[in-house]
């Protein structure tokens, strides 16, 4: 990127090329130092542009298509798409496209498509609001709709697209009082404790934000920690802690937390976290599968997956993605699973959780390793506010997109209590 800083527009294609282009997750782009160069405010507009395109996608193509004779080279084809995206959602036409063009004309790469962009929108102008309405609910790839169909059949698949298609809502977890903080947010208080917002909000500027009073969590993400009932005063391995939101949710529940991760990198957004919620844990920087602490009473393995739960929050994963590297996880977490039955003392439990749509990264790695392990049993799963319809056979909880779906749905989630014999 050049000097002078980019509009988000400009900012938003650049992040669509990333994704699209070099198959990067746009969590990792936005990382980048150029991207965080920008103010606040365009950082988070380019985001929003870039995330709702990414959504939109399939729908975006095919407002674009009939007007052209050959599709224009990436970075041309994504200014196109973002604009098409504001045209579908109220943009003021003239802003839109001369936005675009100004997009364009800004690199010489895509210069040359400033008429053919001027052409197009106008033409897509005139009905983009009236069709959007009409076009099909995006579809995933093959990569994960033929294992999810398989899984779980093909109506769920489409309910769940229509979940990812509507986006999440912006959940938070309390520290202490979640009644007093849905009351000051304007929130509503959910039956599992979370409270959820249903408007989009600078996390920032909502009250309680300086003094820690709540973190953002996905309510299906804040029940795995509750499974763990009362955890006051008890040694708790956080075995793959970062960000920290579980830490956190064990941390205000009196839990003496250890919060262990890999990345040196993400750690330290534990540590902000616990900074400034003035919870306290000790952070360890480790590999889980050497780390020789404990015994714990109680582990909480959230182990790493193909996060294809959270497509609602990041509609880059499938884009970015092509189901590579998932085999790997699974075995990573098999053998995580091992470690965490090890580090826990007799008669303790593990709760394994998995942000995963896949049943291989939840039912079955828990159904596996009761086969590998004498006398470990699936706890029956005890929190307030649970769905009876989200237990599973094999005694674990199953939370996906399209539940809740009259409240605004949740994350996908696998969770199970594991016990081990005393
Ligand atoms: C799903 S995220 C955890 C989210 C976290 N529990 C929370 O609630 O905020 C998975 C984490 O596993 C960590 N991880 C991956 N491999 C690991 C390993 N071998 N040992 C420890 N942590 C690992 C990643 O760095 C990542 O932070």
């Amino acid at each position: 990127m050049p000097d002078t800083l980019p509009s988000p527009r400009r900012a938003a294609a650049h992040l669509l090329g990333q994704v699209l282009g070099e198959g990067r997750l746009l969590s990792d782009a936005l990382g980048d130092r150029d991207h965080g160069r920008m103010p606040a405010e365009a950082r988070a507009e380019a985001q929003r542009l870039a995330t709702e395109t990414l959504r939109a996608l399939p729908r975006l193509d095919a407002l674009i298509a009939p007007h052209l004779r050959k599709a224009p080279p990436l970075r041309a084809r994504n200014v196109l798409r973002i604009a098409t995206w504001e045209l579908a959602h109220g943009g003021a036409a003239h802003g839109v496209v001369n936005g675009a063009v100004d997009t364009l004309a800004a690199s010489k790469r895509t210069a040359g498509f400033k008429g053919l962009a001027n052409a197009v929108l106008r033409k897509i102008a005139d009905d983009a609001p009236a069709r959007w309405e009409t076009l099909p609910i995006p579809a995933l790839p093959d990569w994960l709709r033929g294992p999810l169909v398989e899984a779980w059949g093909a109506d769920a698949v489409a309910a769940m697209e229509r979940a990812h298609f509507a986006g999440a809502p912006l959940d938070l977890t309390a520290r202490d009082d979640p009644a007093a903080l849905a009351e000051a947010t304007g929130g509503t208080l959910l039956p599992t404790g979370s409270v959820r917002l249903a408007r989009r909000a600078q996390v920032s500027a909502l009250p309680g934000y300086d003094d820690g009073r709540f973190w953002v969590q996905d309510a299906a993400a804040a029940l795995p920690a509750r499974l763990l009932g009362d955890v006051t005063g008890r040694r708790v391995l956080d075995m793959c802690a970062a960000p920290g939101g579980k830490t956190l949710q064990l941390a205000a529940a009196g839990a003496e937390v250890t919060a262990l991760d890999v990345s040196e990198a993400r750690l330290g957004r534990v540590r902000e976290n616990l900074a400034r919620t003035g919870l306290s844990a000790a952070i360890v920087a480790g590999d889980a599968l050497a780390h020789a602490g404990g015994p714990y009473d109680a582990v909480l393995l959230d182990a790493p997956c193909s996060a294809t739960g959270t497509i609602r929050r990041h509609p880059d994963l499938p884009h970015a993605r092509a189901g590579e590297g998932i085999a790997d996880l699974i075995e990573l977490q098999a053998r995580m699973l091992d470690r965490a039955l090890d580090l826990v003392a007799p008669g303790g439990r593990v709760v394994y959780c998995t942000c995963s749509l896949l049943p291989d990264e939840g039912e079955c790695q828990v159904e596996e390793a009761i086969e590998r392990h004498d006398g470990l049993t699936v706890l029956p799963a005890e929190a307030p506010g649970l769905d009876p319809d989200w237990r599973t056979p094999e005694g674990g909880l199953r939370l996906r997109p399209d539940a809740w779906a009259d409240r605004g749905g949740l994350d996908g989630f696998y969770m199970a209590v594991l016990a081990r014999a005393g």
